[in-house]
């Protein structure tokens, strides 16, 4: 059977979508993430988006969200952002006001400027600060570990083995959260310029990703209560 696919990337996190809307594909969704979610080249995704349906009326979208190892990552936050804008391509939703319905959670979003997509997030679900790091949850469950204690300068920080790191640690944060599908976020702040680097290994793929949106939101969220700024 031919399976067409569309390559996406939300700001370097890469996805494959699927348009599943006459349910075509049944339960082969494990052997389409071995094929196409393997980390063998670089035009290997980092998860897998299957369309379930589009109501133009009412502008909603239905996606489902599998990580690589064929997990249900249950939000993605750079995967809604392609979903919405594939949806708006596929069907020209109109673009103030698009409902997406990813893995049975629904978020409010729209189009901005430059094809920009605007996604609307709870505050936060769950936020614990545990010895020097912080657990955020936002849909999707992220550790944010603050650079300052295993490094000295930003160049140090991209020097960093993170993927040794979280080899290293990953079941000590996951034993202490009670939680196994942990995603692991290094965070340099730099204080005079307000920005803070991130970097990011990703719960279900199992590397580091040129990109995590949660992440990114759960970073600023735990750097904003430790009152960084
Ligand atoms: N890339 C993501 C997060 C994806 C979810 C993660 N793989 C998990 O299982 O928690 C993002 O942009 O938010």
């Amino acid at each position: 059977m031919l399976i067409e696919v569309e390559h996406w990337s939300g700001d370097g996190n890469r996805f494959i979508i699927v348009d599943n809307r006459k349910n075509e594909i049944n339960n082969q969704w494990n052997m389409l993430l071995n094929k196409l979610c393997r980390r063998n080249n670089l035009s290997d995704a980092e998860g897998l988006l299957v369309l379930l349906e589009i109501n133009k009326k009412n502008s909603i979208c239905i996606y489902d969200f599998y990580n690589p190892d064929g997990s249900i990552g249950v939000m993605c936050g750079n995967g809604a952002k392609c979903a919405v804008r594939h949806a708006v391509l596929t069907e020209n939703l109109s673009y103030n006001k698009i409902e997406l319905i990813l893995n049975d959670c629904s978020y409010k979003s729209k189009l901005l400027d430059n094809n920009r997509v605007a996604l609307e997030f709870p505050l936060y679900k769950e936020l614990r600060f545990i010895d020097d790091w912080t657990y955020v949850y936002v849909g999707s469950h992220h550790v944010i570990i603050d650079a300052c204690y295993l490094v000295k300068s930003i160049d140090d920080f991209y020097q960093f083995d993170l993927i040794k790191f979280a080899n290293e640690y990953l079941n000590l944060y996951r034993n202490k959260i009670g939680i196994n599908n942990i995603n692991l976020s290094l965070a340099y702040f730099i204080n005079d310029q307000s920005n803070i680097y991130l970097r990011t290994y990703e719960n279900g793929v199992f590397h580091e990703t040129q990109a995590c949106a949660t992440g990114a939101i759960s970073t600023a969220i735990a750097f904003w209560k430790k009152k960084y700024y």
